[in-house]
C-alpha cells in the first residue's frame, strides 16, 4: 500500500477503470483516488468502496502528488484553464488526453509543471493495458514512477512523443477493433452450429489463446498459423476466403485511418 493521492480530473470510462484496475493490484486503495466529473452521481459506487468524490477540480488537484487528465481532447483546454495557477511543481500532471501534445498542456499550465502522457486502453480495469509512455525530453526523470504506476496494470513501453497517435490507434482504439473481430467470429459461429452465447464464449477463449501464444512462445503470428494448417485443411480454406475478401488489408487501413484521426482531435487554443 502506497500514501501517493491521485486525482483523476474526468473520470469517466478510462479514469474509472485505471482505478478499478489500481484497486485490483492492492497497491492502491480506493482511500488513495479522488475522481472528478461534473455529474457526480454516476461515481456513486466508487464513493460506497471509498474514494473521494469531487466536482470542483481546483480543490480536488489542492493535495495530489499525481494528477491524472482524463477528460475529452475538446474539454482539455477548459479544464486547463480552470486548474492554471492551481497546480505546482511538486505535482506531477499525467494526461491520458488522445492528441494532446506535452507543450499543449504546458503552453496553458505553465512549462515548469512535470507533464508525462500515457495511453492505456480500457484491459487496464483488469490489470491487462497495454500502456504507451512518453514525454519530452526535459521531463524523463519522471518516466520510470509513471511506469511504475502502469506496469501494476498491465504492460508499458515508453515510446516518443511523435509515435503516441500511432499508439493510440493500436492499442487504445486497437481494443476495440480486435473486440468486433472477436463478434464477427462469433457470429460465424452461430451461423454454422452455435447458440450466440456459446459461440461468443468459444471465440473469445480461442482470441485469448491466440493471443496468449504469441506472448508466451515470443514467436511470429505466421509460425504458430503454420502449425494449424493442414495441407488441403479447413484452416488454410477459411483463411484464404478471408484474405480474398481484404482481412488483413481492412484491418490495416482501419489502423491507420484511426491514426490520422489521433493526430486531429485536438484544437490548440
Ligand atoms: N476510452 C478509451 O478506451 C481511451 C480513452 N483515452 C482518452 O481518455 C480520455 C477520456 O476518455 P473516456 O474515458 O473514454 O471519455 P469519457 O467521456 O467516458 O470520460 C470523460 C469524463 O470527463 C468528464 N468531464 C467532462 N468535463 C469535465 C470537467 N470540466 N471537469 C471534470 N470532468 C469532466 C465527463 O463527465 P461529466 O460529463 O459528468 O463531467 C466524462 O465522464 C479521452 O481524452 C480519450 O481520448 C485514451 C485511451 C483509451
Ligand atoms: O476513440 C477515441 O477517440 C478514444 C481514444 C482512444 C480510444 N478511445
Amino acid at each position: 500500500m502506497v500514501n501517493t493521492k491521485i486525482t483523476i480530473i474526468g473520470a469517466g470510462n478510462l479514469g474509472t477503470s485505471l482505478v478499478k484496475g489500481l484497486v485490483e493490484s492492492k497497491i492502491y486503495t480506493p482511500q488513495n483516488f479522488v475522481l472528478t466529473r461534473r455529474n457526480t452521481t454516476k461515481l456513486s459506487s466508487f464513493k460506497e468502496i471509498g474514494c473521494e468524490i469531487a466536482i470542483n477540480n481546483i480543490e480536488a488537484v489542492t493535495n495530489a502528488n499525481i494528477i491524472i487528465l482524463a477528460v475529452l481532447p475538446q474539454k482539455i483546454n477548459e479544464v486547463l484553464n480552470e486548474l492554471k495557477g492551481s497546480i505546482k511543481e511538486d505535482q506531477l500532471v499525467v494526461s491520458l488526453v488522445s492528441g494532446v501534445k506535452v507543450k499543449n498542456i504546458q503552453n496553458i499550465l505553465g512549462s515548469t509543471i512535470p507533464v508525462v502522457r500515457a495511453m492505456p486502453n480500457t484491459a487496464i480495469a483488469i490489470r491487462e493495458s497495454m500502456t504507451c509512455i512518453a514525454t519530452t525530453s526535459n521531463w524523463n526523470e519522471k518516466l520510470p514512477e509513471v511506469e511504475d504506476l502502469f506496469k501494476l496494470v498491465g504492460e508499458t513501453i515508453v515510446i516518443n512523443e511523435e509515435q503516441m497517435t500511432s499508439a493510440t490507434a493500436l492499442c487504445a482504439c486497437g481494443i476495440a477493433f480486435f473486440l468486433r473481430a472477436i463478434r464477427a467470429a462469433s457470429q460465424g459461429g452461430n451461423e454454422i452450429d452455435f447458440h450466440a452465447n456459446e459461440a461468443l464464449k468459444m471465440a473469445a477463449q480461442t482470441a485469448k489463446g491466440a493471443a496468449s501464444l504469441l506472448i508466451a512462445n515470443n514467436s511470429h503470428p505466421e509460425d504458430e498459423i503454420d502449425k494449424v494448417t493442414s495441407p488441403k485443411g479447413c484452416t488454410i480454406a477459411g483463411l484464404n476466403e478471408m484474405e480474398h475478401n481484404g482481412f488483413s488489408s481492412s484491418f490495416i487501413k482501419g489502423i491507420t485511418i484511426s491514426a490520422k484521426q489521433a493526430k486531429d482531435l485536438y484544437t490548440e487554443e
